[in-house]
């Protein structure tokens, strides 16, 4: 069986064959949306109680009072405290990074005054509370606590509540030392729906939050949807994705090990590689071949390449751009020379790497930018998570008495045309 799918985009049936590769089901297992149902109208119902139940359930930790699950401040700072000097220093330099970009993302309020001396602007604010879900079930990722609470904090927002299960009372503590260098302000250790809903709805001793971000698994996926409407949230994202246009002349080993940083995430996980060089890509399925057994997560790899990768012989580079715009991939990596010219051909992507020296890890860990982007092609109609995801924007209108008399008759012959007599009188009565 062949390590990963072997295509070429100029075979008659290329269509169909990548439509079928990228064919993602999303589909919402029945099970799993009654139980997130059941939770979450459960601790909207009977709050703190019912979140010590299921966090006695699924988590196997006993407490009496929320109080008890709440991770101290302190204890996350001495988390930081006792890292090894490289691991600290790395998670200082990555925040240090992930902050001066976002800093970049920051917008003003701005205001604009007319002839007559009507002021019209908007405002912008940072949203008051949010909360930050860190999974905690099979494994713990330090890196998305910066991603996550760095552009909420330098967006200004006050308060971030961060929630993350701590199966049978064990604590991460590179996670707890990523949520002091974010200067994240609460920490409980919750999870799952009970956690979603709890931020979502507030109970006795957690306040609501206005939005909710962070990844999870199916559970909390399936009640972020849900709760969604009462509080905002980021984003449901899918399975990571890694999609690399190489021109055959980047080492074929850097490629093929690019190709499985993203695959080793999760067996739904796609990695494809474009490339116009047959021998190359010959080099880079061999490369597969001879790296993929010293891999820790080889299986996870194993079936993610078997069953999503692909290596596609294209007629060209400009074909390559083609197609990616196509895909709308989560991550680009653009391994060419003048690699800054063919990005000018890519509409869609959520994060674009520019030449060989850019490979996505950096990116998930360190460079600057959000790791959290648009997957399954939502590249198409949205952006990375950022800054602007924590603030909000109110209209500002400040009408002059001369502006009063120009806007007010226009109102007022819209508003009479719409029935609307109200609007119209409204509007009439500050005419001289
Ligand atoms: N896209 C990204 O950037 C990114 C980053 C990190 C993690 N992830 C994804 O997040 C997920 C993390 O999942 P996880 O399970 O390790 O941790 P998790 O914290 O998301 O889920 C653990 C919680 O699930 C709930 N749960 C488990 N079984 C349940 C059941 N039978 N009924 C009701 N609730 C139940 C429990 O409340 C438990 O606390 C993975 O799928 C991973 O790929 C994505
Ligand atoms: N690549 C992931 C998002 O698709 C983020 C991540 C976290 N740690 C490593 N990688
Ligand atoms: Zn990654």
């Amino acid at each position: 069986m062949s390590l990963i799918n072997r295509l070429d985009a100029n075979d008659a049936d290329f269509g169909q064959q990548l439509k079928t590769l990228l064919a993602f089901d999303a589909s919402q297992d029945e099970q799993i949306e009654q139980s997130v149902a059941k939770i979450l109208n459960d601790v909207r119902q009977r709050g703190d109680e019912a979140v010590l139940e299921y966090t006695q359930r699924f988590d196997q930790v006993q407490a009496s009072h929320i109080h008890e699950l709440e991770i101290p401040l302190a204890d996350c700072q001495a988390a930081l405290d006792a890292l090894p000097t490289e691991q600290r220093k790395a998670l200082e330099s990555a925040a240090d990074r992930v902050r001066a970009y976002h800093e970049k993302q920051k917008t003003a309020s701005w205001t604009y005054t007319e002839a007559d001396g009507t002021l019209l602007g908007q405002k912008v604010t940072p949203m008051d509370r949010v909360g930050l879900y860190v999974p905690g079930g099979k494994a713990a990722y330090p890196s998305s606590v910066l991603m996550n609470a760095l552009p909420a904090k330098v967006a200004g927002v006050p308060e971030v509540v961060m929630v993350t299960p701590t199966p049978g009372g064990s604590r991460n503590a590179i996670v707890l030392a990523a949520a002091a260098v974010a200067g994240v302000d609460r920490v409980i250790a919750i999870g799952g729906a009970q956690a979603v809903g709890a931020l979502a709805y507030g109970t006795q001793s957690i306040a609501g939050v206005d939005k909710i971000v962070g990844p999870g698994n199916a559970y909390v996926a399936s009640a972020k949807r849900r709760v969604f409407g009462t509080v905002g949230i980021d984003m449901v994202a899918g399975p990571s994705e890694i999609l690399i246009i190489c021109d055959g002349t980047t080492p074929a080993d850097w490629i093929a090990m690019d190709l499985f940083s993203q695959a080793e995430h999760d067996e739904l996980a796609q990695a494809i590689l474009l490339c116009p060089d047959a021998a190359y890509l010959e080099q880079v399925y061999a490369s597969i071949g001879h790296q993929l057994p010293n891999m820790p997560r080889a299986d996870i790899i194993r079936t993610s390449l078997a069953n999503r990768g692909a290596l596609i012989k294209v007629r060209d580079l400009d074909q390559a751009c083609e197609i990616a715009n196509e895909i709308a991939p989560e991550h680009l990596e653009i391994s060419t020379e003048n690699a800054a010219a063919w990005a000018e051909k890519i509409r869609h992507a959520g994060a674009i790497f520019m030449g060989r020296y850019s490979s996505e890890s950096l990116g998930d860990y360190c460079a600057g930018p959000n790791h959290v982007l648009p997957t399954s092609r939502t590249a198409r109609f949205s952006s990375p998570l950022g800054v602007y995801d924590f603030q909000k924007r109110s209209s500002l209108i400040q009408v002059s008495r001369e502006g009063a008399q120009t806007l007010g008759k226009i109102a007022a012959t819209l508003a009479f045309g719409e029935g609307l007599q109200a609007h119209a009188e409204s509007a009439r009565y500050r005419l001289d």
